[in-house]
């Protein structure tokens, strides 16, 4: 029997979206966010705090793409539902595919919605295909646990009530209200893997096994729970593991080998690295294991490489953007951030340089070659005094110089101070790389 959509709606109103009441659409002007408009424009009957309204995205990708518009425009309007049209560029050159290029910059859309939450209309028939597509991608848990039925988009909630419902329990409420809709013509197109599950593969599914779709339903919810506890146990061992920006290699490795990873894995994430490969993890602890304490393993991500110094990680930029910083001795505040550089620069009481060495603008700079810092035993350089201190080669080319106001080198802070400039009350300037998370 056909569940009455409309009650099911207000039965399952998710609990943390108690209380909220500006409510935004995203209206493709398909089937199934036609209905969703219908429902929640209906909801809004019994519920009368509802604010409800849409956003289309116009990616201008298909023909036809002004029609919709202005189905959307007729619908909302007839039933007093503020649309927002938002025109966005697709580029067809860059390396991702179109699909995921619209799909981002919906999102980035989404993402500036004035309400409190974001409602899409994914059903049932696109949960499953979702967990069949991760599975071929070789999705890890977390992909296979599909999408949830309330989850966080910035400051917003996004809401997906419809995930319970067929398309087919769709089309039939779409039928018995008379809704009218658009149709993608690029949805047809099975040179789209999810076309090809849709047309080929779901229906034969559905012919041998018709309650395939309860069935990666309940596995997805398996995952998330999977999921869930793999995020809690990474979160927890992140947290005995860190130190400040880093963290302690010793601790790292003696986690089981699958905690390593996940740990590994969580705090690249924190760090904004979402893509990395668990192949590229396994290898980079494999080599963290055999490998002397003097040698340097690193893992080399788009973005940032994660190095080994003194037994801890660290996380730095590729490319830091390193160009002369001015700063200010601050004795009350002992650790500056420098983003730029990718670390925090840090004094130390008791042995380093003199205050009189320290006053006015002292200066950031990156190294050029060819540097000298004085010490007891004469003029020494700096390229020899990185090596000298086992910092590894990737760390020793990003590694800032500190010079005084009048222009000269002061420290190589972390390494060494210049001789003529130490005081036994002075203070001392350590480099701490690794970016903050
Ligand atoms: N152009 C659009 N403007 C606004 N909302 C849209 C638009 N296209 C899709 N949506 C919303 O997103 C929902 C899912 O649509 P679709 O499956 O095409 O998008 P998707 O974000 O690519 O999803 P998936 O994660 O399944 O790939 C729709 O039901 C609708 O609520």
């Amino acid at each position: 029997m056909q569940p009455d959509l409309l009650e099911a709606l207000l039965a399952h109103w998710p609990d943390n979206l108690s209380g909220l009441c500006a409510f935004e659409l995203g209206l493709s002007g398909g089937l199934d966010s036609m209905v969703l408009l219908s429902l929640l424009a209906r909801a809004r009957q019994q519920r009368p705090q509802l604010r409800l309204s849409a956003v289309h995205v116009h990616h201008g990708l298909n023909a036809a793409a002004d029609d919709w518009v202005l189905h959307c425009q007729q619908v909302c309007q007839q039933l007093e539902v503020p649309l927002r049209v938002v025109r966005v560029a697709v580029s067809r050159s860059a390396g991702e595919s179109l699909e995921a290029q619209a799909r981002q910059q919906r999102y980035a859309v989404y993402a500036q919605s004035t309400a409190e939450v974001l409602v899409l209309a994914h059903h049932l028939d696109d949960q499953s295909e979702t967990v069949l597509l991760q599975l071929l991608r070789g999705g890890g848990v977390r992909a296979l646990s599909g999408m949830p039925v309330v989850r966080r988009l910035g400051a917003l909630q996004l809401w997906r009530p419809l995930l319970g419902f067929t398309r087919q329990q769709l089309e039939q409420y779409a039928a018995v209200q008379g809704l009218v809709w658009v149709e993608d013509d690029s949805n047809a197109d099975i040179a789209y893997r999810r076309n090809l599950l849709r047309h080929r593969i779901m229906p034969l599914l559905q012919q041998h096994v018709p309650s395939y779709r309860q069935q990666l339903e309940r596995s997805a919810w398996h995952m998330a729970q999977a999921s869930q506890l793999v995020d809690e146990v990474a979160a927890a061992d992140l947290a005995s593991c860190t130190t400040g920006a880093a963290l302690d290699v010793e601790r790292l490795l003696s986690l089981s080998p699958v905690r390593q990873g996940f740990l590994l894995m969580a705090w690249l994430r924190h760090l904004g690295q979402s893509q990395v490969a668990p192949e590229q993890l396994q290898e980079f602890l494999r080599q963290l294991h055999v490998a002397a304490a003097a040698s340097q393993p690193c893992l080399q991500l788009p973005e940032l490489v994660v190095v080994r110094y003194r037994q801890q990680l660290h996380a730095v930029p590729v490319r830091p953007t390193q160009s002369a910083t001015v700063l200010r001795f601050d004795a009350s505040q002992p650790v500056s951030r420098q983003p730029g550089w990718g670390g925090r620069l840090r004094w130390v009481r008791g042995g380093g340089l003199s205050l009189p060495s320290l006053a006015g603008d002292l200066q950031l700079r990156p190294r050029q070659g060819g540097e000298v810092l004085q010490q007891p035993v004469g003029r020494k350089p700096v390229k020899k005094l990185l090596q000298e201190a086992g910092i590894p080669p990737l760390l020793r080319r990003q590694w800032p110089l500190l010079y005084a106001a009048d222009g000269r080198l002061l420290a190589l802070p972390g390494v060494a101070v210049a001789s003529d400039c130490f005081s036994a009350e002075g203070y001392w300037p350590e480099w701490l790389p690794g970016l903050d998370h």
